[in-house]
């Protein structure tokens, strides 16, 4: 069985057992009080600034835990907002709900929305590898977006959406060149909250500056459902057709505790 999950016996409540970082003081996500959040000028000019390419070769891989998008992330570049240097995009996946009114890993004011898309960047300007970068204070800068259904389907998750029949057990990989438009991916506003954290998952890494987008993107239910259909097990597993389903896999809020929580935009 995994050694770590979201099940009851495996959750985020057991995690700090056998990951003791996952007891640390700057851990992720957070709830977003909006009323502790500071506008110093320090971010008002200092817009986070990006650049993806827009056609690039990816594969995508069911971790077990849900799915990733691995870029090859050479002419990438994530900058400014709360950044001092420039950072290259490594992999982007999200983490969801066995309901709508549960799935994102941050909440605002205490509201979840159904899913949370992370674009995760890493410090290539301070150290020499991804792995390195994990284990900074500063290595690695994740880009939180929040999803709401809605009644479209989000057309570029689409491409990522028509790819998840394939890789349904975990360890299952599907390489695809297809043109992502990431800055679809992202809301019109540029508007977001910023705060030191780490990754949400174990080994719980105190290594993430997270930016988290004030505004929500769409994805429809029927593209949730399909993310719902992955499986947390192998093809080998023999296990009933209904088990094994990957239908939650976030972590809920933990204490922001003495942290800065700053926001540029209204
Ligand atoms: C299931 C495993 N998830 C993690 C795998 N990696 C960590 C170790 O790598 C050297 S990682 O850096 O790619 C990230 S980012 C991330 S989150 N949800 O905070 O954006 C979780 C993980
Ligand atoms: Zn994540």
């Amino acid at each position: 069985s995994l050694d770590w999950g979201y099940t009851d016996d495996n959750g985020p409540s057991t995690w700090a057992e056998k990951y003791p970082l996952a007891a640390g003081a700057r851990q992720s996500p957070v709830d977003i009080d909006t009323s502790k959040a500071t506008s110093d000028n320090s971010l008002v000019d200092r817009e986070i600034d990006w650049s993806y390419p827009s056609n690039c070769s990816y594969r995508i891989v069911n971790t077990g835990y849900g799915w990733r998008v691995d870029t090859y992330g050479d002419d990438t570049a994530l900058s400014g907002g709360p950044l001092s240097e420039v950072y290259k995009l490594e992999q982007f996946h999200c983490h969801w709900g066995a309901t709508n009114d549960e799935g994102s890993e941050h909440t605002v004011d205490g509201k979840s929305y159904a899913a949370e898309l992370h674009l995760v960047h890493w410090n290539s300007e301070k150290y020499s590898s991804f792995k390195e970068a994990a284990s900074q204070p500063d290595g690695l800068a994740v880009l939180g977006v929040f999803m709401e259904i809605g009644n479209a389907d989000n057309a570029e998750l689409e491409k990522i959406i028509s790819l998840i029949p394939k890789i349904i057990h975990k360890g299952q990989d599907s390489q695809a060149s297809f043109d992502l438009d990431f800055g679809s991916l992202l809301p019109e506003s540029k508007h977001y909250w910023t705060y030191l954290g780490s990754l949400t998952t174990p080994p719980c890494n105190e290594c993430v500056i997270w930016t988290v987008f004030k505004e929500p993107i769409t994805i429809s239910e029927r593209q949730l459902e399909v993310f719902r259909s992955l499986k947390s097990v192998g093809e080998e597993d023999a296990i009933e057709p209904e088990e094994g389903k990957l239908v939650k896999n976030y972590r809920p809020p933990l204490p922001l505790g003495n942290r800065v929580l700053r926001e540029c935009g209204p």
